[in-house]
């Protein structure tokens, strides 16, 4: 039996450019050295990319289920027998319907353990809701199939990794959103995932503020004084070495972020915005807190260019090789802690450990 991962792989909206970086990605040989992967979709809409973007040659090898997947191969389980219409850079019912399908198929193989891990290729969050899709995106959808209780969208890249306290909400719900509790929450999953899935041994994160310039002493807004600061000094208290809030404006553009391990912002776009500028082609989308690793490139569908082989792949590429190694460190801690401490191996560090432990 092989002991490459085998890595699931979603389609995302058939009308952009999911299956263009996935068909590249996989058209170098090499990468089939590291993992086996799983493309959930069918060979005729691959076809179909491939040849739009005129990108040779390449083939899937066509498999009924996850188990017959053959290493060395770029393996492709056909989803659905019907022709699909696929019209680029729209925006359709059909995009939404076959990257659901695509979606639920490679999420229960991954809950049932048929995959070691997920890449999801990119949806559009509108077209794709429906009766079994109520979701704002990925990180949601995911959550429940997890039965996590919180999770955290942490985007990543080698050397900014940057979480988010509110995420898919309309930004007028941003500061009722913003507790206390959550942000201790966000901070614990964080600190959680720097150690077990980053192998990061003593995490160092810094939290933004709210508000300009963190208030300024209170100022411009009540928040940093009344939830954000006591929700990091908890944090400290209880073992996680955290520090802030700093003002967001100039945090990124003056280098600040490079002094610690992960950043956690206040909402979507106050995290993202300085991500995606830095690091925009390398840069990963990791869903923390699932049970199950989940991965994806850390861009959208790309509409105004599906087609026309102007995708850069590298963040695609760099999915893949995050879940690859998420899955690996998680399990080479596992297998190293397995015998210390109490009999699930987990390591009791901080009052948070402690806690969960005894729940
Ligand atoms: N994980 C997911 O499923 C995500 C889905 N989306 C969805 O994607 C759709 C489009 O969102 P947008 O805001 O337009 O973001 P987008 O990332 O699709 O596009 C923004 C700009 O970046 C360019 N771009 C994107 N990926 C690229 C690549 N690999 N190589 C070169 N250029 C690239 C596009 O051409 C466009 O000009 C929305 O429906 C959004 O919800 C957005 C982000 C993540
Ligand atoms: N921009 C990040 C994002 O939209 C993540 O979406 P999803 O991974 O939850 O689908």
């Amino acid at each position: 039996m092989s002991d490459k991962l085998k890595i699931g792989i979603s389609i995302g909206d058939v009308n952009g450019i999911g299956l263009e970086v996935i068909i590249k990605t996989l058209s170098n040989p090499a990468i089939l050295n590291y993992c086996t992967p799983i493309v959930y979709g069918h060979t005729k809409v691959s076809s179909f990319h491939r040849k739009a973007n005129n990108l040779g040659d390449f083939s899937f090898h066509v498999i009924n289920h996850a188990n017959q997947a053959q290493v060395k191969k770029a393996n492709m389980i056909n989803c659905w027998e019907e022709d699909v219409k696929i019209e680029l850079g729209q925006v359709t019912e059909t995009g939404g319907k076959y990257a659901l399908l695509s979606l639920e198929r490679a999420t229960a193989d991954l809950v049932n353990g048929d995959i070691d891990a997920l890449v999801t290729a990119p949806i559009n969050k509108h077209n794709i809701q429906s009766e079994t899709f109520k979701f704002p995106g990925h990180t949601e959808y995911l959550q429940e199939k997890s039965g996590s209780k919180d999770v955290l969208m942490f985007l990543i890249s080698e050397n900014l990794r940057v979480g988010v306290v509110t995420g898919h909400i309309p930004v007028k719900d941003v500061p009722t959103s913003i507790t206390k509790e959550k942000i201790l929450s966000k901070l614990k999953l964080i600190n959680e995932s720097l150690k077990k899935d980053f192998w990061i041994e003593k995490p160092k994160i810094a939290v933004l503020g709210l508000n300009p310039h963190a208030s300024d002493n209170g100022l411009l807004g009540a928040e940093e004084a009344e939830i954000i600061t006591p929700a990091i000094q908890e944090a400290y208290d209880k073992g996680i070495v955290c520090f802030g809030p700093y003002p967001a404006d100039g945090f990124f553009g003056n280098g600040s972020y490079k002094q610690f391990d992960a950043v956690l912002a206040m909402y979507h776009d106050q995290g993202l915005i300085p991500f995606k500028t830095l690091a925009f082609h390398n840069g990963v989308n990791y869903t923390a807190g699932l049970n199950f690793v989940r991965t994806s490139p850390d861009h959208g569908t790309g509409y105004d260019i599906a087609g026309k082989d102007l995708a850069d792949s590298t963040s695609f590429t760099e999915a893949l090789f995050s879940a690859i190694h998420i899955v690996k460190n998680r399990r080479e801690q596992e297998e190293l802690l397995s015998n210390q401490l109490r009999g699930g191996g987990k390591v009791v560090e901080t009052q948070f450990d402690i806690k969960d432990d005894a729940s």
